[in-house]
């Protein structure tokens, strides 16, 4: 059986089919595989026109579906899927593509169309593999299965129609109940049709997880090995699945990303500083040389700088010149969550920072000095900080990762023992006002230099709320606000290990029995099997400041050693993960 052997290599990984078809629903359980249904919100609106092949638009539709719920899970489920698996099927005939029926009249349309005629159905799949070492990878694939319908009278066209089965089928018909008596002939995967190539899907998970000397040979049509489909070469128009080169002939695709990944990050950057997606979402649609105008740049620079978004799936092919929906939530200047000053700060402050890493490797200290020409003490009292546009650039920063971050953290425990809490180095109040809202009963002190206290107005302008005050304080130098709950997101990491002791031995002797502390840090995994982004964070505290990042074994150890105990720790699937521990 093909599949056995993948079914226990997918075995304790979070499975995700991205569709709300019951058909495939029932194709995937029948065959014992463990999954959640998330169904996508990825409008399926691609423009058809910009697809040379009705494949091509099965495989795109398929692999957005799967891209929208991967990146929703973290933030709305607050969890991260290990693979999720993307599908979208169409009938084509006459070089026409036929998705579901809008009305009863286009049924009629659609099935009209087919009457007495062979047509294709194409299923593409998008398999996304989330927390794989070396980063996201896509397989896609698509399968063609041909079928055709007898002669049909307009009294059984309009029988079947009002039947109800056309409406939610692509094509207008369901091969596998009523619509079975259309269809004399089927050339190909019948369940392909039904929306799911169960046998291709099954081949394509073991070229994944099964090595070649554990898998029965067999040859998917077209070559070997299935890999990202973003190294796929673009000169390949074979029929059948897409691949690139195997694995043994080409670069191992980790390491192009890797190689790439700077690249992708300077292309986002870069958007970002020149507010290509501002300028796209006022006016949908716009042509490269009127793009070109509104950000100030060259033709041939802001085509290309385009393409690149287009292909790191931040915009929409262009021919629609349109943000994706996550470039409109994050990447604009003002949205609500907009991750904007926090990609400004990583292209002012940690990239340049970055290229000193060699040096900080070497040395083991920060190179703020190599980077910015100054020593210096603990990072934000140090006089760089202290011009405004550079405090005003870090505090969008840290306004922006906090919105984003903020309800994960918020939400990681029950704090219902609580009444009151201390935001430490609470910046904006972004935070602070997400743990309100998750525990109504508790009230907020955001306690921060008296510069940050001052500049928060820009920030949170409408959100007055009693329960969050704002006190102006140095957490070293100043008595902390009275509290039972002190809240620490992304502050011991940045300091060294004696400002570390200094601070929690001072939250000790500030907590009572029974309160405690709640630290919102990236959390390193010791096994080395989740993501590397926690690795990366640790190389940015070494770059960047005299901290580090911790293990939970690194974090239970100093806490215990201030007097906390009973921790817990909440990996939050987001930016930062949250532990709790109680004062003896
Ligand atoms: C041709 C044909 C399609 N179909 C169904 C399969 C799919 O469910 C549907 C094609 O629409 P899709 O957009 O591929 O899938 P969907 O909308 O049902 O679910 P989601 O988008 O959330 O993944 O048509 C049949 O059930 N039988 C058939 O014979």
């Amino acid at each position: 059986m093909v599949l056995i052997p993948v079914i226990s290599k997918l075995n304790g990984k979070r499975v995700v089919l991205a569709s709300a078809s019951p058909r495939r629903l029932e194709i995937l359980t029948n065959i014992g595989l463990q999954f959640e249904v998330v169904p996508s919100w990825f409008k399926e609106t691609l423009d058809k026109t910009l697809f040379k092949a009705p494949y091509e638009y099965a495989v795109e539709t398929a692999k957005q579906k799967a891209l929208e719920v991967a990146q929703r899970m973290p933030l709305k489920h607050l969890k991260t899927p290990d693979i999720v698996i993307g599908a979208d099927t169409v009938v084509t005939v006459d070089g026409v593509i036929l998705e579901k029926p809008i009305d009863k009249q286009d049924a009629y349309q659609m099935l009209s169309r087919l009457s007495g005629k062979e047509h294709s159905v194409f299923t593409g799949v998008a398999i996304l593999l989330c927390n794989e070492r070396e980063g996201e990878l896509t397989v896609d694939f698509y399968e063609e299965t041909k079928v055709k319908f007898a002669e049909l009278s307009e009294e059984m066209l309009w029988e079947y129609i009002n039947s109800g089965e056309p409406m939610d089928k692509a094509g207008g018909y369901g091969i596998q109940a009523l619509g079975g008596m259309l269809v004399e002939y089927v050339h190909g995967d019948f369940l392909n049709v039904v929306g799911f190539p169960l046998n291709h899907f099954c081949k394509q998970l073991s070229a994944i997880y099964i090595k070649p000397s554990e898998s029965p040979t067999h040859k998917i049509k077209g070559e070997d090995s299935a890999v990202s489909a973003a190294s796929r070469t673009s000169e390949q128009d074979m029929v059948g699945p897409s691949y690139t080169k195997s694995n043994n002939e080409g670069l191992p695709h980790n390491i192009v990303d890797l190689l790439d990944g700077f690249k992708a990050s300077k292309t986002l950057f870069t958007a970002c500083r020149l507010k290509v997606f501002d300028v796209l979402r006022a006016s949908e649609g716009l042509r490269v040389k009127v793009a070109a105008e509104r950000i100030g740049a060259s033709v041939t620079g802001t085509e290309r700088l385009l393409d690149a978004a287009v292909s790191l799936g931040l915009l929409h092919k262009l021919g629609q010149g349109e943000n994706t929906e996550h470039a409109s939530q994050f990447l604009v200047t003002d949205s609500p969550l907009s991750l904007h000053g926090y990609i400004l700060h990583c292209n002012n402050v940690v990239w340049p920072l970055f290229t000193h890493l060699e040096s900080a490797v070497r040395e083991g200290t920060n190179q703020q000095e190599r980077a910015f020409g100054k020593k210096t003490g603990y990072l934000f009292q140090d006089g760089y900080f202290k011009k405004d546009e550079v405090e005003m650039q870090f505090l969008n920063a840290m306004h922006s990762t906090a919105k984003v971050t903020g309800r994960a953290v918020a939400t990681a425990f029950d704090l219902s023992g609580f009444k009151t809490a201390c935001d430490v180095g609470g910046c904006t109040g972004a935070m602070a006002y997400e743990f309100i809202i998750a525990h109504p009963g508790l009230s907020v002190i955001v306690f921060d230099l008296p510069t940050v206290i001052e500049m928060r107005s820009h920030f949170l302008p409408g959100e007055q709320n009693d329960s969050v005050s704002f006190v102006a304080g140095d957490f070293f130098k100043d008595d902390l606000p009275k509290a039972d709950l002190y809240i620490l997101a992304r502050i011991l990491h940045d300091c060294s290990d004696e400002k570390v002791d200094e601070l929690l031995s001072k939250l000790s002797k500030a907590c009572t029995t029974g309160c405690a502390v709640l630290l919102a840090e990236t959390v390193l995994d010791e096994a080395k099997t989740r993501a590397s982004r926690a690795y990366m964070q640790s190389l940015n505290m070494l770059v960047q400041t005299e901290g580090r990042e911790r293990s939970s074994a690194q974090y239970k150890q100093l806490l215990e050693s201030h007097g906390f105990s009973r921790m817990r720790v909440c990996h939050t699937g987001n930016f930062l993960d949250a532990i709790l521990a109680y004062k003896q």
